[in-house]
């Protein structure tokens, strides 16, 4: 049977990557998508924003919901102090394997989990069963629709603090109406939009990151 992308990525990564070296490995997946297939990694534009808010916010737990093969994972956990953790949850099983053959070749599979299922089921289980108390900061990179009710889902669970960060993907292209239409007429967060652009192409895209104000 053919290969998928998203085995030909590993198989570049695998190949090409210099091992333990996130950022050799970050390199090659750019590479490659830029030059032989298209794929939705956050990528070199929006990822430098990426960095820049991870360093701002000096994270000890991070969730991500999305991970697809790894690239945003890695992009985090390279920047993570030493007893930070990512939780990173992904629905696809293919992606989820991948993701983790690439999140090891980085070498940052000790401060990365990933966990397979979908986000609204796995939410509710993060205080008992994957002991988190408090998310410093979220990445929402997964389905759009997802943004705004897993926003809501994460408020309602009680792992957002004063000060907690969230960082959306796409909210240009592909776009998330309803998520912004929540987020930015909220007095419970305070917004701020990243213009740059879809990963690898020259379509405007944007970031949206949402500073959590507390339930008053
Ligand atoms: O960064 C992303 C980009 C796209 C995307 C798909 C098809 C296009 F023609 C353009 C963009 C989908 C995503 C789905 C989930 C998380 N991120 C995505
Ligand atoms: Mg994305």
């Amino acid at each position: 049977m053919d290969q998928s992308k998203e085995q030909r990525i590993l198989n570049t990564v695998s190949y090409n990557a210099i091992k333990g070296n996130p950022e050799s490995v970050l390199d090659c997946i750019d590479k490659y998508c830029s030059k032989s297939e298209w794929a939705m990694n956050v990528g070199d534009e929006k990822g430098l924003i990426l960095d820049k808010i991870v360093e701002e916010t000096n994270p000890s737990v991070v969730l991500e919901l999305g991970t697809y093969c790894g690239y945003s994972a890695i992009r985090i956990a390279r920047l993570l102090k030493p007893k930070a953790r990512l939780l990173t949850i992904e629905f696809n099983p293919e992606f989820a394997s991948i993701a983790k053959e690439i999140i090891e070749i980085a070498g940052v599979n000790d401060k990365v989990t990933i966990l397979e299922g979908h986000s609204e089921d796995i939410i509710p289980q993060l205080k008992k069963k994957y002991e988190v108390e408090k998310l410093d900061f979220v990445f929402l990179d997964h389905w759009k629709e997802r943004y705004a009710p897993d926003t809501i889902l994460l408020e309602e669970c009680g792992l957002l603090r004063k000060g907690s960060v969230l960082l959306a993907d796409n909210i240009i292209y592909p776009g998330a109406p309803e998520f912004i239409k929540y987020i930015r007429n909220n007095k419970h967060f305070e917004c701020t939009t990243f213009l740059s652009h879809l990963e690898y192409m020259k379509v405007e895209d944007a970031m949206e990151k949402a500073v959590y104000l507390g339930p008053e």
